[in-house]
């Protein structure tokens, strides 16, 4: 089994760029496969979700052809996807099996739906039941809780729905449906959740209209959308272990390259300022509908902050970094209204917990987020203690730990961390790259 050994070691200097975005990625290949024509889609992510989301259009009949850095998509038009001969596999990624969902329930023909043993633990109603009411067939484990999901495809029908969860993945499922139904959708939220698939929709021409926390589209639109080229700026949630990684390691230096800075997806910078991070939003620019920037960040002492719902869609996969720098920092943090946090890739209140715990950190669990003592050692040496550590499958957990390590006094060691490349291959090489910078090793 991987496993990834950090021994302590500071600080962090030098330029790098991260992946690209992984929910843009998602986005980027269903649009240019519906697309006519060819599409290129330049610095995409190429972790394991993007790359399975990539094979499940393969099997749905579009042409991809891969190179590192670029995809050529060769689009086949709304209604030219074909039934694939097999179950997709989505592996890991909650974001491809309910995007899909809803793009499925509407074509002519019959797919299955499954993934990894955490995505068949992961809630799958939220998406069915909407679909359902627009007159989707989905069969699924426990009634449709539970993938694996088959979808007969049928002719759907526009409904108006108001999801109880701020969720890009169930905005996104139904807005895919509702390209397919008859009518007008409207999707309404409670909070605003990332709004990459409006702003990709606006990008290809395709008509809705947006106010507030609710959308609405027209189904079957007269409208076609030709092939383009898009660009896939830097995933946010890939530079956030950075950006918690420089602000904790004294006299660390870092510039992270072309980052996505929608604001729908910034709480995490937002946050850390109010801890006292010293972080530059550098060369403001936009990309393919998305705005971008060069992020610059030193370690600066951090103290403890309260993070209420408000905040939550924004900044919910950075909540496990968070908890490392809320562990180090002076004071305490509050986190509330996070119980979407329980339904990830693992419930990421419970092993984050578990193993920041293990590193010395004082934490609470609380059913919708968590209470953090910070030790207040943000800034010298050996504020948490190395220990072995679990990924629990997890990406996102794997490296927060990672990057939590490089305050301890000892070595840590973190098992089962071939995770990692859910959304971040080369984490470990970047990380490197960060301390040979000054003269340190892993
Ligand atoms: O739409 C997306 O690309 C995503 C939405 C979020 O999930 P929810 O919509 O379930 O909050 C997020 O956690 C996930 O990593 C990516
Ligand atoms: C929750 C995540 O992804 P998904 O829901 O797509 O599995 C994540 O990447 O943190």
């Amino acid at each position: 089994m991987a496993s990834l050994t950090i021994t302590p070691c500071r600080p962090l200097k030098g330029t790098i760029t991260v992946p690209g975005d992984k929910s843009v990625t998602h986005r980027a290949i269903i649009l240019t496969a519906l697309a006519e024509g060819a599409s290129t889609i330049r610095d995409y992510c190429r972790g394991e979700d993007c790359l399975n989301t990539m094979r499940a259009f393969q099997s749905l009949g579009v042409r991809i052809d891969e190179s590192p850095q670029t995809l050529h998509v060769s689009g086949k038009g709304m209604w030219g996807l074909t039934e694939p001969f097999g179950p997709i596999d989505c592996g890991n990624s909650g974001t491809g099996i309910r995007l899909m969902a809803g793009l499925l329930a509407g074509q002519d023909f019959f797919t299955i739906l499954t993934g990894d043993e955490s995505i068949r633990r992961r809630p799958m109603g939220r998406v069915v039941k909407p679909l359902r009411t627009m007159g989707a067939t989905i069969a699924g484990r426990k009634g449709g809780e539970l993938a694996p999901l088959a979808i007969t495809g049928t002719r759907l029908r526009g409904v108006s729905y108001v999801s109880p969860v701020a969720s890009a993945q169930i905005k996104s499922s139904l807005l895919f449906a509702a390209l397919y139904a008859d009518g007008l959708t409207t999707i309404s939220e409670p909070r605003l959740s990332r709004d990459h698939t409006e702003r990709m929709f606006a990008y290809f021409g395709i008509p809705f209209e947006r106010e507030g926390c609710t959308v609405k589209i027209e189904g079957r639109p007269s409208v076609r959308w030709g092939g383009k080229p898009v660009v896939v700026p830097g995933d946010l949630s890939a530079a956030a272990f950075f950006l918690v990684g420089a602000s904790i390691v004294p006299e660390s230096d870092v510039t992270i390259r072309g980052v996505g800075m929608n604001p729908t997806r910034t709480g995490l910078v937002e946050v850390l300022h109010r801890m006292g991070a010293q972080i530059e939003v550098v060369s403001p620019r936009e990309e393919a509908g998305e705005p971008v920037a060069d992020l610059r960040v030193r370690s600066m002492p951090l103290r403890g902050v309260r993070i209420g719902p408000d905040q939550i869609p924004q900044t919910i996969d950075e909540f496990p970094i968070l908890c490392v720098a809320a562990a180090v920092a002076e004071g305490e943090t509050v986190i509330t209204g996070a119980e979407e946090l329980r339904v990830k890739e693992s419930d990421r209140i419970a092993t984050m917990a578990k193993e920041l715990r293990a590193m010395g950190a004082r934490i609470e669990e609380r059913p919708d987020g968590m209470v953090i003592q910070g030790l207040g050692r943000n800034g010298s040496n050996g504020a948490l203690t190395g220990a072995t550590c679990e990924s629990h499958g997890d990406h996102r957990v794997a490296m927060s730990v990672a990057i939590g390590a490089l305050t301890a006094a000892q070595p840590t060691q973190i098992v089962d961390t071939a995770c990692i490349e859910t959304s971040f291959p080369g984490f470990e090489g970047k990380l490197l790259e960060l301390l040979t910078a000054s003269g340190n090793r892993l």
